[in-house]
């Protein structure tokens, strides 16, 4: 009991370190440094402990003057990471559109996905959230113009100078075609993934966009989010997953209620025979 007494706030100590190096541990370990990290952690691990054993002073304190200049290091090496975390910290809403305008765009979206698919024409979308995908726009050539399955099936028609690349879409327009993505370098199960499909991998693993493929091959369509490739989903599937995405059953529910709320008000209103808003 004395012991305990004595000793809970090293407890507690372990128990803030323990949980902060498991977030730390859950943002990187699907990264690219990932690896680094690991194998850095390592050889630290091996060289502190035969300094300690062997008693060698030297090693032991350029371990110590290295491990300072490492901290600087690895803000390098994870800057993309890090750049991605703060970014999803003080990200807000992906979308500032109503309800309804989400649900019309979805809807639009997925009848121009299952058209490409019939047709067998390749195409690849990225839908940018709360980390600006302007970078990658910069590859294609900029637009501003109104989603429309015509439009996409022009873009991606393979004679058009705009089909090879990628279309992003922001805010519910189109923001550029043509762009260029990040290919993902990570070994996947399925060999034979082509550049297409590792390039909506490498945009998702490095930017919490959504990017939609449609094969040109087989007219399979896949949605990508955060490096996952989820391949070969149905037409419905495809909404249903978009629709769990972007409009997700909390927000759909919350705002059910408001409606709710305003409906049974105005019945109230109605009921007592005066105006919401009075005049
Ligand atoms: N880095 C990239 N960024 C954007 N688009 C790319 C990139 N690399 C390739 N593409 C697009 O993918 C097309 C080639 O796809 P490829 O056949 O290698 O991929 P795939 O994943 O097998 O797709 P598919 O099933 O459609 O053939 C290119 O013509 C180009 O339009």
């Amino acid at each position: 009991m004395e012991f305990l007494s004595e000793n809970w706030t090293a407890g507690v100590e372990i128990l803030i370190l323990w949980i902060g190096l498991y977030q730390i541990y859950r943002v990187f370990r699907k990264t690219r440094g990932a690896r680094i990290l690991l194998g850095l952690a390592l050889l630290l691990m091996v060289l502190s402990s035969v300094s300690l054993l062997l008693d060698l002073k030297v090693i032991w304190w350029l371990l110590y003057k290295v491990l300072a200049l490492m901290a600087f290091g690895l803000i390098v090496i994870f800057q993309p990471e890090l750049r991605n975390a703060l970014a999803r910290l003080g990200s807000s809403r992906l979308f500032s559109f109503s309800q309804t305008q989400r649900h019309e765009f979805l809807d639009t979206f997925a009848d121009a996905v299952g058209q490409l698919s019939k047709k067998r024409i390749g195409a690849l979308f990225a839908f940018e959230r709360a980390i600006s995908l302007k970078d990658h726009l910069e590859t294609g050539v900029e637009l501003d113009a109104v989603f429309s399955p015509e439009f996409a099936l022009t873009v991606f028609h393979p004679k058009t100078a705009l089909h090879d690349g990628g279309m992003i879409i922001a805010q519910n327009r189109v923001a550029g075609a043509g762009c260029v993505f990040p290919v993902s370098s990570r070994e996947l199960a399925d060999r034979s993934t082509g550049l297409r499909h590792r390039a909506a991998i490498g945009l998702t693993e490095e930017t919490d966009c959504v990017a939609v493929v449609v094969s040109e091959e087989t007219g399979q369509i896949s949605i990508c989010v955060d490096g996952k490739l989820d391949r070969g989903l149905t037409e419905e599937e495809f909404r249903e997953a978009m629709e769990s995405i972007f409009l997700p059953k909390e927000q759909n529910n919350d705002e059910e209620d408001v409606e709710e709320t305003l409906a049974g008000e105005a019945d109230d209103a109605d009921r007592r025979g005066d105006d919401l808003v009075p005049d």
